[in-house]
């Protein structure tokens, strides 16, 4: 970071940008009309630093490691542990990584992990896993028993095809006596398969709704989405599959799909284990992309360019499609001024091809500061300079009859362009993980957490309750949506695909409002109004922002009764007195003390102290009843949804559920004070955040499973209440907590 920050720093020194900013391609246009020294000094910096970034790597030493590992699993796999096999996997996934471009061992290891997921039941998995091995160069001699363990996979995916396939290759071996057998029995095995059904791909359909329309507005609105009918809370507005994302902090996450929960991570063998794939299929849907991308994940150098290399991607995936326009274009001038009429060109309608859709985003980049711009301006012709010399993205240009050159300013420009306009346009994505996991760890390959594939033990589904932001993605659609403080959807993330969900009854011909920040509920009017004028560079005029008192709604979860005791009073903080920040209980916030409203005194808050201690100290039987009626005695000083008392509420359930995963057994009243306390967090969150929002949901885990433990009384109301909020999850958490839902709360129904 401090290298290319040193690199960025001497390059600035060396351009003077216009007073007006004009547009990207003027821009790149001026760099490259620098005096020839100074912009050979200029480029020298970048393209030495790209140079600078190339790591020492040592096949010998990867192969050793993954070599290690993978004996250390084998021993683990033949172990009789009740956990072995899924331990097993998780070492040969471990010598998947580090065996790297050590082809053979990784041969090996991906062979070995097919075995073992195979073992468990990840048969799709296991199959892809033969196929890596295979791919990879498997020893000739022994190649028909990763042949033969591909049949048997196939033939639980009751893929007819590929059983026939490998049947036949492994017919045209010399098999010893027991793979004879095998291959017998398979082969009896896809007859049964051919007379019991077709085989049908289940192709999920999706439906491409859209209940909502674009407008536009000559004012600083622009476009934006109306409703083209009555729209009940709940209903789905409109989805959408983004094509390019970027995994945030370099999270180990499917660089195609953006799942999260797979249980056997394909890494790239050439990029240092900084890119995975969830299965073949998406490793070959994002090779184009990740062709150009490998060398500079290799180098390291893409978590250092935020936005930009979100900017990068949709380059990457636009270009073939924006080139046809481009083919009789002779000079970069007429190249950009085409892109920039295709850009123009009225919105035909929502069903306009994504690459369209992204060139005419707003950007802001004429109202960003001098540094701001410069800084993704050095971004933008470093990832230029490092494609023309670290990969060969340009040859698909010679065909064409602009000049290399030319290309070079169009991309510079284009990666400029993209970045200017994700910084107004772009999204995060969430999910739910597993707290304080080594960032080389996989959820689904934990073996404290499960009992099959997909289907957790009892009592361990509160462990996906981490919500994080995971993704950093371009849904050019949910970008036509403007900013309310109270927003009229809720988004529900899906790997790299969102459902807009109606967060309220909308109305024909009402607009459909985004919140780009912290909503009116979470958040006071002036600490709204800061990163929307300063990223979004508009003033927000809502109907929460403009009404008398634009706080009353967050001020309703921060209502005291007075400590004094010559007062007592209920009484709302005044914002202005508390500058702002009603955060009291946050260390950096210590010199904000609240002051009642009704006598002026300041609050101590003694007892939020004393409540910290019963926590530290909830391993202890009477300490944690303690805690459980100190928490009711919140209700004298915090009052209704006060905020605080979801927080602390969190705070409790957590240390309890932590004493419970280390073997603690509470007694039954207190799995119902826990359940009670829960009940009542989860009322102000839904109070606050919404009954369908990820906070809601990951608290909720926390109840499932004292109830799927029988360790509380619930109605058959309660449980279906909460099963429905199953559909606000990304499928591939739905399915977990389905499973979960199914095998272990369900009966409890009746
Ligand atoms: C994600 S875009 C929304 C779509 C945009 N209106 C368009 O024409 O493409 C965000 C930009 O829209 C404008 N915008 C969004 N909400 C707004 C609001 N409530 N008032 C004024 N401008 C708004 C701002 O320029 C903001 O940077």
């Amino acid at each position: 970071m401090e290298r290319l920050a040193r690199v960025f720093s001497k390059q600035d020194e060396l351009i003077t940008l216009d007073e007006d900013y004009k547009d990207e391609f003027e821009t790149f246009k001026s760099l490259a009309a620098l005096p020839v020294d100074k912009r050979q000094r200029f480029q020298q910096l970048a393209i030495k630093l790209l140079q600078d970034f190339e790591q020492p790597h040592d096949t010998k030493k990867c192969a050793e490691r993954s070599r290690n590992l993978r004996e250390e699993g084998n021993l683990v796999f033949r172990g009789s542990s009740e956990d072995a096999v899924l331990n097993a996997c998780r070492l040969y996934t471990a010598a998947v990584f580090e065996a790297e471009d050590a082809v053979d061992e990784l041969s090996l290891a991906f062979a070995n992990r097919g075995m073992a997921l195979q073992e468990y039941g990840y048969y799709r998995e296991a199959y892809d896993d033969c196929a890596n091995a295979l791919e990879c160069g498997y020893p000739e001699k022994v190649r028909h028993k990763v042949i033969m363990r591909q049949a048997y996979c196939a033939w639980k995916l009751e893929k007819i095809a590929l059983l026939e396939e490998h049947l036949d290759c492994l017919e045209k071996l010399k098999l010893n006596e027991s793979f004879q057998q095998q291959l017998d029995n398979l082969k009896q095995k896809l007859e049964l398969l051919k007379n019991q059904a077709n085989e049908q791909e289940t192709q999920e359909k999706v439906e491409d709704k859209a209940l909502g329309e674009i407008l536009t507005d000559p004012g600083q609105r622009g476009r934006y989405m109306v409703a083209k009918e009555n729209i009940s809370k709940g209903n789905v507005i409109f989805s959408e599959r983004a094509s390019c994302f970027v995994p945030l902090q370099q999270l180990l996450i499917c660089q195609q799909c953006a799942a999260s929960l797979m249980s056997a991570p394909i890494p790239c063998p050439k990029c240092h284990q900084r890119v995975v794939y969830c299965s073949r299929k998406c490793r070959e849907a994002h090779s184009a992309i990740h062709k150009y991308e490998c060398a500079a994940y290799r180098k390291d150098l893409l978590k250092l360019l935020g936005v930009s290399h979100l900017a990068l991607r949709l380059v990457l995936a636009y270009i073939p499609h924006i080139m046809p326009h481009l083919q009789e274009r002779t000079s970069a001038q007429s190249i950009w001024d085409e892109i920039m009429n295709l850009a123009r060109k009225p919105e035909v309608c929502e069903h306009a091809p994504e690459y369209l859709r992204s060139l005419r985003m707003v950007s802001l980049l004429d109202q960003a500061s001098k540094a701001e711009l410069t800084y993704h301006i050095l971004c933008a012709n470093f990832l230029q300079l490092y494609l023309k010399g670290h990969t060969d993205f340009f040859d698909q240009f010679r065909s064409m009859s602009a000049s290399t050159e030319d290309w070079q300013l169009i991309i510079s420009a284009l990666i400029l362009r993209f970045a200017g306009q994700l910084l107004a346009n772009g999204h995060v994505g969430d999910a739910l993980l597993v707290v304080g996991m080594e960032p080389n760890e996989f959820v689904a390959l934990q073996p404290d957490l499960w009992q099959k594939p997909r289907h957790l033990k009892r009592g361990q589904l509160h462990n996906l309750s981490h919500s994080e932001l995971i993704t950093a993605i371009n849904l050019p659609n949910l970008s036509l949506c403007n900013h309310a403080c109270e927003p009229s959807i809720r988004t529900k993330f899906d790997g790299c695909s969102v459902v807009n969900y109606a967060a309220k009854d909308i109305l024909h011909g009402e607009e459909i409002f985004n919140c780009y920040t912290r909503d009116y509920m979470n958040s006071l009017k002036l600490q709204r109004c800061e990163p929307l004028k300063d990223v979004y560079k508009f003033e927000c005029a809502c109907t929460k922002c403009t009404q008398t008192d634009p706080d009353q709604n967050y001020l309703s979860f921060h209502r005291y009764r007075c400590e004094n005791p010559n007062c007592r009073q209920e009484f709302l903080p005044d914002a202005k007195v508390q500058r702002n920040n009603l955060i009291w209980w946050l260390a950096s916030n210590i010199e904000n003390p609240i002051i009642c409203t009704v006598c002026q005194e300041r609050q101590h808050f003694a007892w939020y102290k004393e409540f910290l201690e019963l926590i530290w100290s909830c391993a202890d039987s009477s300490k944690r009843q303690a805690l459980f009626k100190a928490f009711d005695d919140l209700d004298q000083w915090l009052v209704d949804y006060h905020s605080l008392k979801r927080l602390l509420a969190e705070e409790l359930v957590n240390a309890c559920f932590v004493e419970i995963d280390e073997g603690t057994s509470l007694d039954e009243l207190a799995y119902e004070d826990l359940a009670r306390i829960i009940r009542k967090q989860l009322e102000g969150t839904a109070a606050q955040c919404g009954d369908t929002s990820m906070e809601y949901i990951a608290r909720m885990t926390y109840l499932w499973d004292i109830i799927a433990q029988k360790k509380c009384r619930t109605s058959k109301k309660e449980l279906l209440e909460m099963k429905g909020k199953v559909e606000y999850l990304a499928s591939e958490h739905r399915e977990v907590f389905l499973n979960y839902y199914n095998d272990f709360i369900e009966q409890q129904c009746n």
